[in-house]
């Protein structure tokens, strides 16, 4: 049985999912872009390019470029990997490209972008993927790839067996994509990992392996004890010290990737922060550290902004 898959966000984890789903055996993988610039670019050579980890070497991966004001194919499958603060431009998009069965993954870090989509849309069915991947655009066609091959999915709620052929594609391309029935438990234990890793790297400037450092412990404490609060609040125990080991192995892992929200200040974008650590935040309900963060980042993304305030 052959699957169709769209990709909406020819980004970092837009390009790695093109990546695997060809070498999986898709010959035509339509990807939308949002800028005409970006889409004009892809469609000279209807290709982008996978620079893969530990070598300088670029894969070519054949892609179908599409503009997202032009819903074009009908899918049954859409991967989203545009930014959490960009799910709302691309609800009308989802709407058109699906049909009854079409099954949704929305691949966002952080809390709120499925919450809204899932509200927003009743036309198809709606998974979540955490993904533990590494990746930096480095130009409209350029997709730097960091390493991590792992992609855990899943309905939140509900079985979601509809998966299984996307996940036959995937993982014959090399991906180690797995489906869940409990996909809110990975998505809790991926926030606690983003909401050490992303504004201690983005504050900093610096590559994921700077919280490995001593001076980043004390901090991680305080983050991971705010998140163990809230998470109890939803029905999710963590215990501390597995919690601990789970977020530095993970970025020991990704030690040499620049964080999505790094790449984002470094692009003078703004940033996730309000579904990562502004979510903890929102639900602890007095001001803590994940709040002071926030609230940090958010000076850093109106630094340009003049005359306010
Ligand atoms: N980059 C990484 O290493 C990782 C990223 N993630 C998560 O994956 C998600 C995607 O992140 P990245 O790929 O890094 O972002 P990115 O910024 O590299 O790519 C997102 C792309 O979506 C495009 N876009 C925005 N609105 C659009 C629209 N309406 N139609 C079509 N395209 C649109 C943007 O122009 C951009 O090119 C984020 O939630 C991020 O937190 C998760 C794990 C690792
Ligand atoms: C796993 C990690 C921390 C990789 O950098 C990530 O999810 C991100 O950068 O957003």
């Amino acid at each position: 049985m052959s699957v169709s898959a769209c990709i909406i966000g020819g980004g970092s984890i837009g390009g790695i999912i093109a990546y695997y789903l060809y070498k999986g055996g898709l010959s035509k993988i339509p990807i939308y872009y949002r800028s005409e610039e970006s889409y004009r670019k892809i469609l000279d050579t209807r290709s982008i390019n996978i620079v893969m980890p530990s070598s300088s070497e670029a894969y070519a991966v054949p892609v179908e470029p599409r503009l997202s004001s032009i819903p074009w194919d009908e899918c049954d499958f859409i991967f989203n990997t545009v930014k959490a603060y960009d799910v709302e431009s691309t609800i009308e998009l989802m709407k058109r490209l699906s049909r009854k069965d079409t099954v949704i993954v929305m691949l966002q870090n952080g809390f709120g972008s499925y919450e809204l989509v899932s509200e927003r849309i009743q036309e198809a069915k709606i998974a979540v993927g955490v993904a533990y991947i590494g990746a930096e655009r480095l130009d409209a066609s350029t997709i730097k790839y960091n390493g991590g091959k792992t992609v855990i999915a899943g309905c939140p709620g509900k079985p979601c067996h509809e998966l299984s052929p996307i996940a036959t594609v995937l993982t014959r391309g090399g991906m180690d994509f797995r489906i869940t029935s409990n996909v809110e438990y990975y998505r809790w234990l991926k926030l606690a990992l983003n909401c050490v890793v992303n504004p201690l790297t983005a504050l900093t400037r610096q590559r994921n392996k700077v919280v490995l450092s001593k001076n980043a412990e004390e901090l991680v404490e305080i983050i991971l004890d705010e998140f163990i609060q809230v998470a109890r609040k939803h029905g999710y125990e963590f215990d501390k010290t597995y919690l601990k080991n789970y977020v530095y192995k993970n970025i020991e892992l990704t030690r040499e990737n620049m964080s999505s929200m790094l790449q984002d200040l470094l692009r003078g974008r703004k940033t996730e922060i309000d579904y990562i650590n502004g979510f903890i935040a929102r639900e602890l309900g007095s001001p803590g550290l994940n709040y002071f963060i926030t609230r940090l980042i958010h000076l850093i993304e109106g630094a340009g902004d003049e005359g306010k305030g």
